[in-house]
């Protein structure tokens, strides 16, 4: 113990002078008090964070900061907060936290998600805007809308095999949701072929997209533990980075290996496959073909950035999505009044006789399933308190100061569940987005013209997800194409949308719940659409 002692005077005047050296004239925003050196690791929200950062909006402020150690957090809980800091001053703000394990030694760092601000960021943000932006994505309309028509397809099947009754296993509409979107997303970036089965076309085939599905979750399970701030000793402590494998306690390192390699798989196979399948003309329209078409003849440097870009879409779009689709299946199965009016509303606009299209909603036809969209959305956004940024200079916001290197987290959950915004805000309500005279479809429905959520569900400024366009639309046509086939309900009596169970973690969705399928269109009719 003794031995020790000078390195912990060592240590703590050190933190010490680094605390006071970051004082300013100006209040820091408040928060909970914390303790010396220590800061708030007791306070630290270890589950539901997004739960735990409203309260201490709703009591300190909507700017509130905590500490970790050295690391100082910045939790926005407003629009108006989170948009003049991580949009109006993005240039500014669109960093990202250095995360050792997760980031540097497990390689995420080369993802687009957590890559750092600049040449490479920048890079990847081109390529993909250049597929998804919100003009170039509606090339992928009808890709999106075989999806959903296949995804209804493989529900009637699942339908007819599960009972007389023709109710589905509780289980089955999710894991089928996995699988389809799974493969909607992967047809997009690397041109699969997701043909029902006994037919085939060109691409991927389903075998390899569902391989590239399971080791996507495998390194996306990695990936979530990782990300936990502090979850590993390295992240406390940066230099054990240079630590050998074989050093003991360094089993870390260990892990970092096997991880970086689950990565480079991911990476690499589907791209090169695609590369295989595009230079013998056996390929689809897709994210991975557009890159090359547009630079014929890349550099290695530009091949690694198409293939990083590439696998960075597919995890960013697949657990997103599905998480989002699962809300509408848990809310829709708890709200039969919703039900019925979306419902209503797409028979009356688009009939038994076809099922609803993009240019439905584009023409807004459906106002109801759009607010009800909007609603899912709302009520749980895919990432419940974003992904964090870190300021990149000294801020003064609403005349507190943020100090450079803080980390800032926009609490999207709470932002849409300000009860100053939102009435009723733990209420599945979609008619609070809809006009207070009542739409044409529901003239008799007076809405209360709530804002909107904008792009608030997918983060701010330089980092808005580069998917929004694709998802927004994609989540749309499901659900409209879900709704026109089925009617839905909840095989469990007890449960209700306020003591419904969800995942506590980076992702937010619902955790498995039981929900009943019946056909509400004559097989036949739902055969021949879902087959176009
Ligand atoms: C409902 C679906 C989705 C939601 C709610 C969602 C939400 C988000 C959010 C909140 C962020 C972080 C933004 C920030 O840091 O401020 C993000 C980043 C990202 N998303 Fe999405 N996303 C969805 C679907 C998709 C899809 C379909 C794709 C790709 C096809 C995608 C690809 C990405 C990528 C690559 C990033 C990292 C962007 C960067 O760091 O520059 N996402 N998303």
């Amino acid at each position: 113990m003794a031995d020790a002692l000078p390195f912990i005077l060592i240590l703590s005047v050190t933190l010490l002078i680094y605390y006071f050296s970051r004082r300013s004239a100006l209040p820091k925003p408040p928060g909970p008090r914390g303790w010396p050196i220590l800061g708030n690791i007791f306070e630290n929200p270890v589950s539901h964070k997004q739960r735990k950062y409203k309260e201490w909006g709703d009591k300190y402020g909507p700017i509130v900061r905590y500490n970790l150690f050295t690391d100082e957090i910045i939790v926005l809980n407003t629009r108006e907060t989170a948009t003049e800091l991580l949009e109006k001053r993005s240039a500014s703000s669109q960093d990202r936290p250095r995360q050792i394990m997760c980031g540097e030694l497990m390689n995420w760092n080369k993802a687009m998600g957590l890559s750092r601000a600049g040449y490479q960021h920048r890079t990847y943000r081109k390529l993909v805007g250049g597929v998804l932006s919100p003009t170039a994505v509606r090339n992928l309309f009808p890709v999106e809308e075989r999806a959903a028509r296949l995804f209804v397809h493989d529900l009637l099947r699942q339908c007819s095999a599960a009972s007389t009754e023709k109710n589905v296993d509780p289980t089955k509409p999710l894991q089928l949701l996995r699988r389809s979107v799974g493969r909607n997303v992967a047809g997009i970036i690397f041109g699969a072929d997701f043909a029902p089965e006994g037919r085939t076309g060109q691409g991927l085939t389903l075998e390899e997209v569902d391989q590239y599905i399971y080791d996507a979750d495998v390194a996306h399970a990695k990936f979530g533990r990782a990300l936990v701030p502090f979850a590993y000793m390295v992240d406390w402590m940066p230099w054990l980075k240079h630590v050998p494998e074989w050093f003991p306690f360094a089993g870390f390192q260990r892990d970092a290996r096997l991880a970086r390699e689950d990565l480079e798989v991911l990476t690499w196979v589907p791209f090169n496959k695609t590369l295989e399948r595009i230079n013998s003309g056996n390929s689809q329209p897709c994210y991975v073909e557009f890159c090359l078409d547009a630079n014929p003849n890349p550099t290695p440097e530009e091949l690694d950035h198409i293939a990083w870009t590439a696998m960075s879409a597919f995890t960013g779009g697949t657990d997103t999505t599905i998480g989002t689709l699962s809300t509408f299946f848990l809310a829709i199965s708890l709200h039969p009044e919703v039900q019925k009016l979306a419902q209503q509303e797409i028979d009356e606009v688009i009939g038994p006789d076809r099922m609803p299209s993009l240019a439905d909603r584009d023409r807004d036809q459906l106002p109801y399933v759009s607010a009800l969209v909007q609603e899912c959305l709302r009520s749980a956004p895919a990432f419940p308190y974003g992904v964090s940024h870190r300021a990149m200079k000294d801020e003064i916001l609403d005349g507190y100061f943020i100090a450079k290197g803080s980390t800032v987290i926009a609490n999207l959950w709470g932002i849409l569940h300000d009860e100053s915004v939102y009435q009723s805000p733990h209420s599945f309500e979609p008619e609070r987005f809809l006009p207070k005279t009542g739409t044409p479809t529901n003239p008799n429905i007076p809405g209360r013209n709530e804002p909107g959520i904008g792009s608030i569900p997918w983060g701010y400024g330089r980092r808005l997800c580069p998917g929004m366009a694709m998802a927004d639309s994609s989540v749309w046509i499901y659900v409209a194409s879900v709704l026109w086939a089925f009617d839905i309900s909840s095989t469990d009596k007890d449960l209700t949308w306020q003591n419904a169970k969800w995942n506590d973690g980076a992702f937010l969705f619902p955790l498995p719940f039981g929900t009943r399928l019946v056909p509400r269109r004559s097989v036949s009719s739902i055969v021949t659409e879902s087959e176009k």
